[in-house]
């Protein structure tokens, strides 16, 4: 596959926005979702139909490693469609599987490639290649995988699988529903009960759909060790549909805007609200949002409504930390949000920001720094002043480091800001939200029209 991502860059400069944001979208399947969606169709025999696949370069990396390893994954209209021979009738890779910029990718394969009894290797691009995998290689290795990775840390990576994987009791060290997925995945082969312990909750996605093809997976509450979370390998995927509800990452992005650009009126359909996901909704309306979640409903398993937004005076809030995790790829474009909101705003517990596409911790600061925000780090929280009178805000460059939510949050800035932002590259947009600076025209922004200097 061709690394569209690192070989064209994207620089975009972003204007204040002509006017109000206003107009009805809907925006792409979600990220998590359709991951999972994709490898656990793979593991099933049969045929799964999946409607609203996000076609974002994340998720068709997952679409070629899943290839790669036996399963036909095809596009069909609007749907794609997995045929395989199931979980023991995946092969060998020919090749090293690129997992791209997708750290969901590489490290939910990881999991299933440790139960596998066949040998793989696995790269990324350089954002991808210098994140933690010693977070889900230290489990699955007690389980009977072997890793070789660079620098005992980094991808790339070989994965031996085991044939017999022995099941792990786990308790989760990071709150991640990456290292939370791996081992449950991993435990899908191995032969008796899998658990795994997370002190803090954290997105729910794996269980659902796993119950969804089929396997008990058993979570209880437990006042002392949070969630556990168990089940029982050897474990037989059924092939079921599945629909994939808008993403509540991506619909943040016009929500923020919305809220920011005097006069905006927007609605946002079909976006997931599964709690585990929903901390941003939460932490706009204590600052003051108008934010109105409507027709709610469930669909394909996943519950999800209308949003309605309306542009808002918005004041600073203190979010706690254990809030991070149902929000945690929401801080950058919130911190966008605190910087324009009256008052200053304190956002506790972000060390898991450190490792993500970017460092957002240091990134997020250097964005608002760059535009004439004042803003610290202080341990792991970030506190943002709010604007005072007469701050004009804006008018510097924004170094997106490999990462679609930097991205995302300095057009954000831009629009809603008093002087034009310059952004250094927009192309990593497309490996979670393909089509955004047009959606965001679609509501007005009025982004291309004045803005892209390079395609
Ligand atoms: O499981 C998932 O689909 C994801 C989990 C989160 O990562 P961590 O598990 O590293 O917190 C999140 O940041 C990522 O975008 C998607
Ligand atoms: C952190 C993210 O994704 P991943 O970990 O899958 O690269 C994200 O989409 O913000």
């Amino acid at each position: 596959m061709q690394r569209i991502a690192e070989t064209s860059i994207r620089p975009l400069v972003v204007n204040r926005a002509p006017g109000p944001l206003r107009g009805r979208l809907a925006v792409p399947g979600d990220k998590s979702i359709s991951h999972r969606a994709l490898m656990f169709a793979s593991l099933a025999a049969g045929t799964t139909r999946i409607r609203g696949l996000l076609e974002g370069e994340d998720v068709l990396r997952t679409a070629s490693a899943m290839r790669a390893l036996g399963a036909e994954i095809t596009r069909d209209g609007r749907d794609w469609v997995v045929t395989s021979p199931g979980a023991r009738g995946l092969h060998e890779p020919e090749d090293v599987l690129d997992m791209g910029n997708s750290g969901t990718a590489a490290r939910l394969l990881a999991g299933i490639l440790s139960s596998l009894p066949f040998t793989s290797f696995m790269t990324g691009d350089a954002s991808l290649r210098s994140r933690p995998m010693r977070r889900v290689t230290v489990p699955l290795a007690q389980n009977g995988a072997v890793f070789a990775t660079r620098s005992g840390e980094r991808l790339p990576m070989a994965v031996i699988g085991c044939v017999s994987a022995v099941p792990l009791n786990y308790r989760l060290p990071v709150a991640s529903a990456q290292v939370k997925s791996a081992v449950l995945l991993a435990g899908l082969n191995a032969h008796g009960e899998t658990r795994v312990e997370e002190p803090v909750a954290t997105r729910d996605h794996t269980e659902n759909m796993l119950r969804h093809f089929g396997v008990p997976v058993s979570v209880m509450e437990n006042a002392e060790k949070g969630r556990v979370i168990t089940l029982r390998g050897p474990a037989v995927l059924k092939a079921r549909d599945v629909v994939v509800p808008g993403d509540p990452s991506s619909a943040s992005f016009p929500i923020v805007a919305a809220l920011l650009v005097p006069g905006s009126d927007v609605m946002i359909e079909g976006v997931g609200l599964n709690a585990s996901r929903t901390g941003l909704f939460l932490t706009l309306r204590e600052m003051g949002a108008d934010l109105v979640i409507g027709n709610e409903r469930v669909e394909g398993g996943e519950p999800v409504g209308d949003l309605h937004i309306r542009a808002s005076v918005l004041k600073g809030v203190e979010v706690p930390p254990e809030r991070a995790p149902s929000m945690i790829d929401e801080y950058p474009v919130l911190a966008v949000a605190c910087a324009m909101a009256q008052g200053s705003s304190r956002l506790k517990g972000l060390e898991e920001l450190r490792v993500k596409e970017s460092d957002r911790l240091a990134a997020t600061v250097a964005l608002l720094e760059a535009n004439g925000v004042s803003v610290r780090v202080a341990g792991d929280d970030m506190i943002v002043a709010g604007r005072t009178d007469g701050q004009m805000l804006g008018g510097g460059t924004v170094e997106t480091r490999m990462d679609h939510r930097l991205a995302m949050s300095a057009i954000v800035f831009g629009l809603a800001g008093d002087r034009p932002v310059y952004v250094d590259d927009t192309a990593f947009i497309e490996t979670s939200f393909p089509g955004f600076v047009a959606l965001m025209d679609s509501l007005g922004a009025g982004i291309a029209d004045d803005g892209s200097t390079n395609g």
